[in-house]
């Protein structure tokens, strides 16, 4: 799966039910065992999140793109195929817990190819199962440092840390991430899959259980004055860095 949304496969309310509806699509034909996700961008995996999904919409609009940012994460990080991820760019924040979602990363080295939930330079924060995710691939500790100082890892710390499982070159790392799956492939389906459901199903029903609540919260936390304002001067950031 090749994610193409030019400039910088930020995830709009439109490319996100792109992916959940391919995603669906492989799931439910037979002859599908396994998901290579990875980018078309040149250079940038995904920026995560559409920050104009977020800044300037009304309540319904906020409440309809956090329930298909949920969704997304649930199909990824429940679904039977085996998903690896190919992170062949720089991957922030929603970018990444889609990586982090994945059975297995491999991030192509390049010291511009950081990831990391960088949610907290924007002002804003990551939600509870955001942190969960990375919690249960990084540990508490590391969580709670990246988390607060929003860090994005360069390839070595990432996989110093335990983000990524594998760092190689630029060029090999969708061959690498096609040999890694071969080991995955080789286990028999049924039990591999529901190795994968008890291990995750916990943190899935945590957001199950408080999706509505998680939605509202969503909706009143970001329609803040203070919040749209910090969301503001952070896209103005990122258009001034041009000139
Ligand atoms: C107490 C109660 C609590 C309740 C809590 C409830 C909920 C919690 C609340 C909120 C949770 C929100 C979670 C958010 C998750 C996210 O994913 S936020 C997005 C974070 N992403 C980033 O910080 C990355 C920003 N982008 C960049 O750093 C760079 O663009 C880059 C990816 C490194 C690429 O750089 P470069 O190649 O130089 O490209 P440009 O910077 O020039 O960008 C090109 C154009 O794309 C626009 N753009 C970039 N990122 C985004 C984005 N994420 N969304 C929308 N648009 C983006 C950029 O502005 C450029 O636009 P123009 O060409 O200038 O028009």
């Amino acid at each position: 799966m090749k994610m193409r949304n030019p400039p910088v496969n930020s995830l709009s309310l439109e490319f996100l039910t792109e992916l959940l509806i391919s995603l669906e699509k492989l799931e439910s034909d037979k002859a599908f065992h396994a998901i290579i996700l990875t980018s078309d961008c040149p250079g940038i995996f995904s920026a995560g999140l559409d920050l104009m999904e977020m800044c300037g919409r009304d309540p319904t609009h906020y409440a309809e793109y956090w329930k298909a940012v949920q969704e997304l994460w649930l199909r990824f990080y429940l679904s039977h195929l085996v998903v690896i991820s190919a992170i062949n760019g720089v991957n922030a924040a929603g970018g990444c817990l889609l990586a982090l979602s994945c059975d297995y990363r491999v991030l192509a080295d390049n010291p511009k190819y950081a990831m990391g939930l960088n949610e907290t330079l924007l002002g804003i924060i990551a939600p509870f199962w955001f942190k969960d995710t990375l919690v249960n691939t990084v540990g508490h500790r590391t969580a709670e440092r990246a988390l607060q100082l929003g860090l994005l890892f360069p390839p070595a710390e990432a996989l110093q840390v335990g983000m990524v499982d594998k760092v190689v070159p630029e060029d090999q790392v969708l061959s690498a991430a096609r040999s890694e799956l071969a080991q995955w492939l080789a286990i028999p389906g049924h039990a591999r899959q529901l190795t994968k459901s008890l291990m995750r199903k916990p943190t899935a029903d945590r957001l199950l259980k408080e999706r509505d609540a998680d939605i509202q919260n969503f909706v009143r936390f970001i329609s803040r004055d203070a919040i749209q304002k910090a969301l503001r001067v952070y896209l103005e950031k990122l258009k001034q860095k041009k000139t």
